[in-house]
């Protein structure tokens, strides 16, 4: 049983039109705590008939929901808001059973998580459109927004919360309804949010949560012809196959795929503001974030000394159970991830790496790290091309700041990069010349509801949160008034 003041909130059954529903043919997905293997609840496998059903019933409530005001929409949106943050504790020990990062982390991605509902219950008002000056004396141009329809997500397990109301929040406040796919290993937020949804007054059919199947569910959504708009986040190749899927019926997609991030310190950075920037890029969530530093380049001068005040603070973090008081690092998902993060460090110290703190399994079992440190990375290592999804931090040695870009450019993926500088003349060259979608400077936390957050090259399309977002949900339709 999880310590919850309010049991409602763990469903194990998921919502269809407003209904809470179990699979038509019965079959159930376990949820286990990534911490010790408990099971914690089982949720319905839906399948291509319950998907459909959910589409229909997204269909019927969108054709209201749309002629609702944006003040009315965001009445409704300040509510959820609202429920989720008085449920903020509750949800947090849903998350972090079933996620694995500690309890204040989860704490603090509720509330992240919130702050996407509370700014487009705001920007729910404000669906302007435009008037265009006229070529013609006789005519008018106006251009207006409109919902773009049904809109389907697909969401990833590192942040159970926030992933979905990233993408709901902007959805409804458009005049969109949703079906959500949440990960297998997390649905148990999902649905809460769900819930909460429901206990705030949403309409039947507006938000529905479908647990089960990712191939069969996501085979119905991507063929649907009444879903518009597919947003996912999650790995490159998912996003790839998504698209392939969407091509047939012409959908408006955001992709929020893999990434591979630089995280670049100037010799002239204060550099303990980069340890620090550092430590929160890399070893939040137990580095399975797709905004992590991957790759952390530093300049000569300061290589051994930031490598030195690097590896004491992450020999500070405390691995543990995230419900444990004190934890700062939890479990990582699941045995295949730990796998990845030792084939890189195996790749790693075979290539000439030099182990400078973990590198190891955790004496805790299961699937906890030790959080690791790898100098005199090189370009060949295995992390210089693919993400690790985990808690180890390599270091490249750079000279120059072109050797350095260059280096950074160097990747398919371009969602997020940092650097480390005093020189202002610098910052600006760096920022516009690295490749990727957000740029941190002098920091290592750039997620915020205000920032328009999303990627370039193959980590993505479209651009979430901020107020940009809710343009991903909405279609321009132009009105040209002639004979005037
Ligand atoms: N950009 C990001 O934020 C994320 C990146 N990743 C990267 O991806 C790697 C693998 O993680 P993983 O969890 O496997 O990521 P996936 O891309 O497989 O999963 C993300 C979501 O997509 C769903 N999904 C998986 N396959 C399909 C499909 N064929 N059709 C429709 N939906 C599908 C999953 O459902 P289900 O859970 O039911 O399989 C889940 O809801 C990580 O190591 C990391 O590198 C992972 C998560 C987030
Ligand atoms: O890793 C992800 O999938 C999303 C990034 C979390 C954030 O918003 O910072």
């Amino acid at each position: 049983m999880l310590p919850l003041h309010n049991p409602a909130l763990l469903r194990q059954q998921a919502l269809i039109n407003g209904q809470w529903l179990d699979a038509d043919d019965g079959q159930h997905l376990a949820v286990h705590k990534p911490a010790n293997g408990e099971l914690i609840a089982r949720v319905p496998a839906m399948g291509q008939a319950e998907t459909r059903r959910a589409i229909t019933a997204a269909a019927a409530a969108q054709a209201q929901w749309k002629l609702q005001t944006g003040k009315a929409r965001s009445v409704l949106l300040r509510r959820w808001y609202e429920l989720i943050m008085a449920n903020q504790q509750d949800l947090a020990v849903i998350l972090t059973s079933e996620q694995g990062k500690p309890l204040s982390e989860a704490r603090g991605e509720i509330a992240y998580a919130a702050s996407f509902v509370d700014w487009f219950a705001d920007e729910a008002k404000r669906g302007y459109g435009d008037v265009a000056p006229s070529p013609q004396a006789d005519k008018r141009i106006v251009v207006l927004k409109q919902p773009v329809g049904v809109a389907a997500a697909i969401t990833p397990w590192n942040f159970p919360a926030a992933m979905i109301t990233r993408k709901a929040a902007p959805a409804f406040a458009a005049g969109c309804a949703m079906v959500l796919k949440p990960a297998s290993q997390t649905p148990l937020t999902a649905l809460a949010l769900g819930w909460l949804a429901e206990q705030a007054g949403f309409p039947a059919g507006l938000f529905n949560v479908l647990t089960g199947s990712a191939t069969l569910i996501g085979e119905v959504l991507t063929a649907s012809p009444l879903v518009r708009k597919l947003s996912f986040t999650g790995s490159t190749e998912v996003g790839r196959q998504l698209m392939a899927q969407s091509a047939p019926t012409i959908k408006k997609l955001s992709l929020e795929l893999g990434g591979n991030a630089p995280f670049i310190v100037f010799e002239d950075a204060d550099l303990d503001a980069a340890v620090e920037g550092a430590m929160v890029s890399k070893f939040r969530n137990a580095g399975q974030t797709c905004v992590c530093a991957n790759r952390i380049y530093v300049q000569r001068a300061v290589y051994e000394r930031f490598a030195a005040k690097l590896v004491a603070a992450v020999q500070a973090l405390q691995v543990g159970d995230g419900m444990a008081p004190g934890s700062t690092q939890g479990p990582l998902i699941d045995a295949r991830a730990v796998a990845k993060v030792e084939e890189h460090i195996a790749d790693a110290l075979a290539k000439g790496g030099r182990l400078l703190c973990g590198g190891q399994r955790h004496a805790l079992g299961g699937s906890f790290f030790e959080p690791t440190v790898i100098a005199d990375a090189s370009p060949a290592m295995l992390f210089a091309r693919e993400e690790t999804f985990g808690p180890l931090a390599p270091l490249f040695c750079f000279d120059d700041i072109d050797e350095v870009i260059r280096a950074a450019n160097d990747s398919e993926f371009g969602l997020a990069g940092y650097f480390y500088s005093r020189d202002l003349a610098r910052a600006w060259q760096v920022a516009e010349q690295l490749e990727c979608g957000m740029v941190g400077i002098n920091t290592g936390l750039i997620s915020n509801e205000v920032g328009p957050f999303g990627g370039i090259k193959q980590s993505g399309l479209g651009r979430e949160g901020s107020r940009y977002g809710m343009d991903e949900y909405l279609e321009s339709k132009y009105l040209c008034f002639g004979g005037l």
